[in-house]
């Protein structure tokens, strides 16, 4: 087998958090150029027959390896209900749940027999530098100078994560590497195969066994098919879901191959010259919690909430609307549009969107706006720290600068990021600009760039040197 490797992207919710997770919502996610690699490798093994031995290296952190025996008979015999057991007794419930659940699927398809017979599949993970804090780290590169990681001394749960969705890009990178090592016909560039779908549904199964719940899947999403308008799978896929986690084998792959997802995938990318700025906030707030505050006072106030979220949800499509007629506008009218990013580098959020004379970049300003003022009503009745006071100090701050269109809080919110939609050209002189303004003297502005794809091939000669 020819070595291979793949790669799946971070994630950015930039509109729809708490309402991506009622499939009547759609939300903006967008791919972001942090990557997870995962490099494959099969050699000879001194497993026993009917073992199957994967081993998971992640270099980049200390006591990061981790070795699978699964056991066909008892994998066929128990499903994913099997409890796969690491060599040594180490935990990683995402690599753990992505082997089971991959080997679970290339077993009813009779794609494992070759791999009971002595033969082991070896994969190693690699993530690009802004998913981790920088603290305590060494940097590598490969030999041809185009891939460089952080190197940390610490283990993996110890490293300070920055948001981006770490372990869905991982359980997404990983899948693809293992079915590409055991499917001989596995491609992810011909359509009609559907090997994308059948990864993003088993990353999707595998993330919702290592969590223990089911969230909406944006992450997963996007992960495997880049920036894109997200609508979850139907209420009834996912129970289907939560079953397959402890179902038979021929149950996950009628899942995986059969069933109609019924969900929401379109591609969607920022119109070109404008750019999405992500700011590292230090702290943090744990998403669990801001979530059930939510969900709690869906049930109290059944009515107002509601409205509040038919209102958000408005606000929220009229952005990705406004986003939408600009991008088809830079085809169009290519004078008007340039003309449109000059006036951007020229002002701030808050006079575009006051601006009747630049209605096309206004209705994105204002659309930001509503964005914010539903999520700080949100903030208010639920008591969920969505929008906080020192977050809504800063996004007002960064919206009075110059080619700063306007921007939200990402995802679930909370104390730890912020995102912005800003002129392209006005970058270097936005981040002028903020190095000496003390309003922005915690914010880390993170080196990232949109992924129009999520799930992608790499070339494995670009980690010479690394692996
Ligand atoms: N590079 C990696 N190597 C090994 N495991 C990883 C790696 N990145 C993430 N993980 C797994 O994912 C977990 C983090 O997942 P989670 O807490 O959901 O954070 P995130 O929000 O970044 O996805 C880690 O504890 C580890 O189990
Ligand atoms: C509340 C949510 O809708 C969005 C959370 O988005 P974040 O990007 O904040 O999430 P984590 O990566 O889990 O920290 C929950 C969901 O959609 O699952």
């Amino acid at each position: 087998m020819v070595p291979k490797a793949f790669s799946a992207t971070g994630k950015a919710l930039l509109a729809g958090g708490y309402l991506v997770l009622d499939p009547k919502y759609e939300a903006f996610v967008i791919a972001l150029s942090a990557r997870m690699y995962a490099l494959n490798n099969v050699s000879d093994s001194n497993a026993g027959n009917g073992i199957c031995s994967i081993t998971v290296d992640s270099p980049q952190f200390v006591n990061g390896s981790w070795t699978y025996s699964l056991d066909l008979a008892r994998l066929r015999s128990a499903g994913l209900a099997y409890a796969v057991v690491e060599k040594a007794g180490k935990h990683n419930p995402f690599i753990q749940s992505a082997i089971l659940v991959t080997a679970a699927y290339a077993l009813e398809n009779g794609a494992l027999d070759e791999y009971s017979k002595g033969k082991e599949i070896h994969v190693t993970i690699f993530s690009d530098p802004e998913y981790h804090s920088k603290s305590d780290s060494v940097r590598k590169e490969s030999t041809n100078g185009s891939k460089e990681f952080l190197f940390h001394n610490k283990e993996i749960t110890q490293v300070n994560k920055t948001g981006l969705g770490s372990s869905a890009g991982l359980v997404t990178s990983l899948t693809a590497s293992l079915l590409s090592a055991l499917f001989s016909d596995f491609d992810i560039v011909d359509k009609s195969l559907n090997w994308k779908e059948k990864v993003h549904n088993l990353a999707q199964v595998s993330h919702c066994k290592a969590q223990g719940k089911i969230g909406s899947g944006f992450d997963v999403a996007s992960a495997t098919f880049g920036s894109i308008i997200y609508q979850r799978f139907s209420p009834q896929l996912i129970h289907n879901v939560l079953d397959a986690v402890s179902d038979t084998n021929a149950k996950l792959v009628d899942l995986v191959d059969n069933q109609d997802w019924d969900m929401k995938h379109e591609l969607c990318s920022m119109p070109p010259g404008i750019r999405l700025l992500m700011g590292d906030v230090i702290g943090g707030s744990e998403t669990p919690k801001l979530v059930s505050k939510v969900q709690n006072w869906l049930k109290e106030k059944p009515e107002y909430s509601r409205k509040v979220w038919t209102e958000l949800n408005g606000s929220n499509m009229r952005l990705v609307e406004a986003l939408r007629k600009m991008h088809k506008l830079s085809e169009t009218d290519k004078a008007r549009y340039a003309y449109l990013l000059k006036e951007l580098t020229k002002k701030n959020g808050e006079d575009i969107a006051n601006s009747s004379d630049l209605p096309e970049l206004s209705q994105i300003g204002c659309a930001i706006k509503d964005v914010r003022k539903y999520l700080k009503v949100m903030t208010e009745e639920t008591g969920a720290e969505i929008e906080p006071l020192e977050q809504t100090t800063l996004l007002d701050a960064a919206t009075s600068i110059k080619g700063i269109l306007g921007g939200v809080v990402p995802g679930a919110g909370g104390y730890d990021a912020i995102c912005l939609l800003a002129s392209s050209e006005a970058i270097p002189q936005i981040f002028q600009e903020t190095s000496s303004n003390p309003s922005f003297s915690h914010v880390r502005w993170m080196h990232l760039t949109e992924q129009s794809d999520g799930l992608i091939e790499e070339s494995y000669s670009d980690f010479t040197g690394l692996v």
